[in-house]
């Protein structure tokens, strides 16, 4: 067994185990592998993702997986990793837990916060990315290696886009976590965090949670799927007596004022329904995000803006609330696009950092998944609704490469 590595379950190895520790969610990535051989110089590997390759390198074969807990029960993701065994992979050079061998890569504000807690508990000590590096690392690294990434949302249907390397920047990175991060991106590690806003998923969640006491995030966006927002928002056509305002482009069914309809309506809180309130609250930042991405996309020329964050959760409304608003405000010129390892950016990026942990103390010098996923080939699936249940534990299959 290589230092750095771990064996589990017959043949497997974990190793490279990086996390982000954002606001609200702790995000977990890890790679197990299964095979190890080696390429020879200029050897052209013949899958479709085929990569040049200068020399000879060691090429691990495995997975990457995938994991997430709540950042209020980091006690659970502590006892994840330490009954998964995950930490080992960083020990290197046969380095005990507590020495100042065992690192594991993490990003995001609680890299800081909680590097004590993670000393303590599993004697590991947290090698700090910058979250900024992270994100652009992470997705980079998805737009360009991972196949059927990207896609675009239009009238309930998603299409994915085929990412030429060559004309892949700039763009606009626009990650929903707690907050919301606005990344112009011109390259690898190449980028400038132009702008953001404090109104971001854990506002939805925050002010959700208080407005119509649900006990969590899916269930808030649950309660969003039967709601009607025209019950609590106030639209042109209600200003208007029934009529759009088409000098200036707003047809009647155009929201004029999220939630202003609660000025006039004379009742309580408890009058409105939680699907309501719900669904208006989810508008209500998915337009606001909508719009400053754009306004963001527009200062500095962009034509595509990415969307990230586990805010978006793959949700149907949500995206269709996005790209609408993207649509309108550009008048066509600008296009939403989506992730489907949305929220695992910074994490990829943290892991995607690696340079002298893990196997061989190698450094990771490409990833590639290994063959187009299907959701039958590695029981991978799209996020959310779009065609089921969001699975929180996913891999996809790929090699690394290490030099
Ligand atoms: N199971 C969940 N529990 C809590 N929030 C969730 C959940 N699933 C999705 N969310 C949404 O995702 C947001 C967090 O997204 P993400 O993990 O990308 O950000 P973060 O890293 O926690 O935040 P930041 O980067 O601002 O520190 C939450 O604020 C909430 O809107
Ligand atoms: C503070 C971070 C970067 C932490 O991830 C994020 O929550 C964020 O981008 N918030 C928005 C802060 C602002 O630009 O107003």
């Amino acid at each position: 067994m290589d230092p750095g590595s771990l064996e589990i379950q017959g043949n497997s190895t974990i190793s490279h185990l990086a996390l982000d520790i954002g606001g609200s969610l702790i995000k977990l990535v890890y790679f197990s592998r299964y095979e190890e051989f080696s390429v020879d110089d200029n050897e052209e590997k013949s899958s479709k993702e085929s990569l040049l390759v200068s020399k000879r390198y060691p090429v691990l074969q495995g997975r990457l997986h995938f994991a997430k807990f709540e950042t209020s029960k980091i006690n659970d993701c502590l006892e994840f990793i330490r009954r998964n065994q995950l930490h080992l992979g960083g020990c290197q050079h046969g380095g005990a837990p507590g020495s100042e061998n065992c690192c594991v890569k993490a990003t995001g504000g609680g890299a800081y916060k909680y590097a004590d807690l993670f000393k303590e508990e599993l004697g590991i000590y947290l090698d700090k990315e910058d979250e900024m590096d992270c994100l652009v690392a992470g997705a980079n690294f998805l737009l360009k290696a991972v196949h059927e990434e990207a896609f675009t949302y239009t009238d309930g249907r998603k299409d994915f886009v085929q990412i030429d390397h060559d004309d892949l920047y700039p763009y606009l990175l626009v990650n929903i976590g707690s907050g919301v991060s606005m990344i112009k991106v011109d390259g690898d590690g190449k980028f400038e965090r132009v702008s953001g806003t404090n109104v971001g998923g854990g506002t939805f969640w925050g002010l959700g949670r208080l407005l119509t006491k649900c006990k969590s995030f899916d269930e808030l966006l649950e309660l969003s799927h039967q709601g009607n927002n025209r019950v609590i928002d106030m639209l042109v056509g209600d200003i208007y007596g029934g009529m759009e305002y088409s000098k200036i482009g707003l047809s009647s069914t155009a929201i004029a004022s999220s939630f202003g309809k609660a000025i006039s309506d004379n009742k309580e809180l408890t009058d409105y329904s939680p699907e309501d309130i719900s669904r208006s609250l989810l508008r209500m930042i998915s337009n606001n995000i909508g719009q400053i991405s754009y306004l963001n996309a527009l200062r500095f020329g962009l034509k595509r803006i990415f969307f990230g964050g586990f805010f978006i959760r793959g949700h149907a409304y949500t995206m269709d609330t996005i790209s609408v608003g993207v649509h309108f405000w550009s008048k066509g010129e600008a296009k939403a696009l989506f992730l489907r390892h949305e929220g695992f950016l910074g994490a990829l990026g943290a892991f995607a950092s690696y340079e002298k942990h893990g196997l061989d103390d190698s450094i990771v010098r490409q990833l590639v998944q290994q063959s187009p996923i299907s959701a039958s080939h590695t029981g991978y699936k799209i996020h959310g609704p779009l065609n089921g249940e969001w699975n929180d534990n996913e891999s996809i299959e790929c090699s690394v490469y290490v030099s």
